[in-house]
């Protein structure tokens, strides 16, 4: 089965994917990976959803709440970056702006005047870098090829540096079993203490939330909506339970449920 994911070959994403499956096809946005599985073309996507460095892809959380589809799995992925160039007379470093935020302190501390130049992903990076003596790339050091000098390994600024990624799958394959599960709540509501409510919808049943992040709705300012991880599966009374109270408190919008899955870890 073809999984579509973030290119070209050897990003992160890409790695993260074959766990799914080696047939491997590439698209240059989140979005249009998400597009890709809700348009019916993929059976299976996978984006990168969070890092343990620099937190949420928002592109990701915003991509997901505005379609039509499942997650079926999530993977976590350590992340070693490499400096890859052509030597190091460099003058700017292209990589993926997560890439290039988790390295932050490095590249301050080593090259404080290089410029910094956020591309669609780091293999792309990696790609100008093997076309221009003045570019480096950020990436997984088996993308330096025969052209390209890993410069330095491990540059992360934490060596902790884990990704999660989402596996994403037609609506229809929404499943209730596994042991955690994602929602996405606009409750179309301002007043004190809605987010407690929120949060005492899960806390009252002893449900533990893994993440909670809010968005800008974008239809005004100040107006949110919530994507919630918790450990728990839809199939399970206390989430039924927990639910039926976030759609009430969400009655004048909506409440997405992307699905029920379990974790894999993948090292690579
Ligand atoms: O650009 C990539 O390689 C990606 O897959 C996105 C990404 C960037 C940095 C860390 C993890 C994933």
């Amino acid at each position: 089965m073809q999984v579509v994911t973030l290119g070209p070959e050897g990003t992160y994403s890409h790695r993260a994917a074959r766990a799914v499956d080696e047939d491997v096809v590439f698209r240059e946005s989140v979005s249009g990976i998400v597009d890709a599985v809700d348009s019916g073309e993929y059976e299976r996507g996978v984006v990168p959803i969070e890092n343990s460095i620099e937190g949420s892809v928002t592109e990701t959380l915003d991509a997901i709440a505005n379609a039509d589809i499942a997650v079926i799995q999530e993977i976590v992925t350590p992340i070693r970056h490499a400096l890859l160039a052509q030597s190091p007379n460099f003058d700017t470093v292209a990589s993926h702006s997560q890439a290039l935020a988790q390295c932050r302190s490095y590249l301050e501390r080593e090259y404080p005047d290089a410029e910094l130049e956020p591309v669609t992903s780091t293999a792309r990076g990696v790609e100008y870098a093997r076309e221009d003596a003045t570019v480096a790339g950020i990436g997984h050091p088996d993308n330096a090829g025969e052209d390209l000098t890993v410069i330095a390994e491990d540059i992360q600024d934490r060596s902790s540096n884990a990704t999660r990624f989402l596996v994403i799958a037609p609506v229809e394959e929404r499943a209730d079993g596994g042991g955690k599960s994602t929602i996405v709540v606009y409750p179309n509501a301002n007043y004190p203490g809605l987010l407690l409510e929120l949060l005492e919808a899960f806390a009252d049943r002893d449900i533990n939330l893994s993440r909670i992040e809010s968005r800008p709705s974008g239809n005004r300012l100040g107006d949110y909506l919530f994507h919630i991880d918790f450990d728990a599966g839809f199939y399970e009374d206390r989430a039924q339970e927990a639910l039926e109270d976030v759609e009430e408190i969400a009655e004048n919008g909506w409440v997405k449920r992307l699905g029920s899955y379990d974790k894999r870890h993948v090292l690579y």
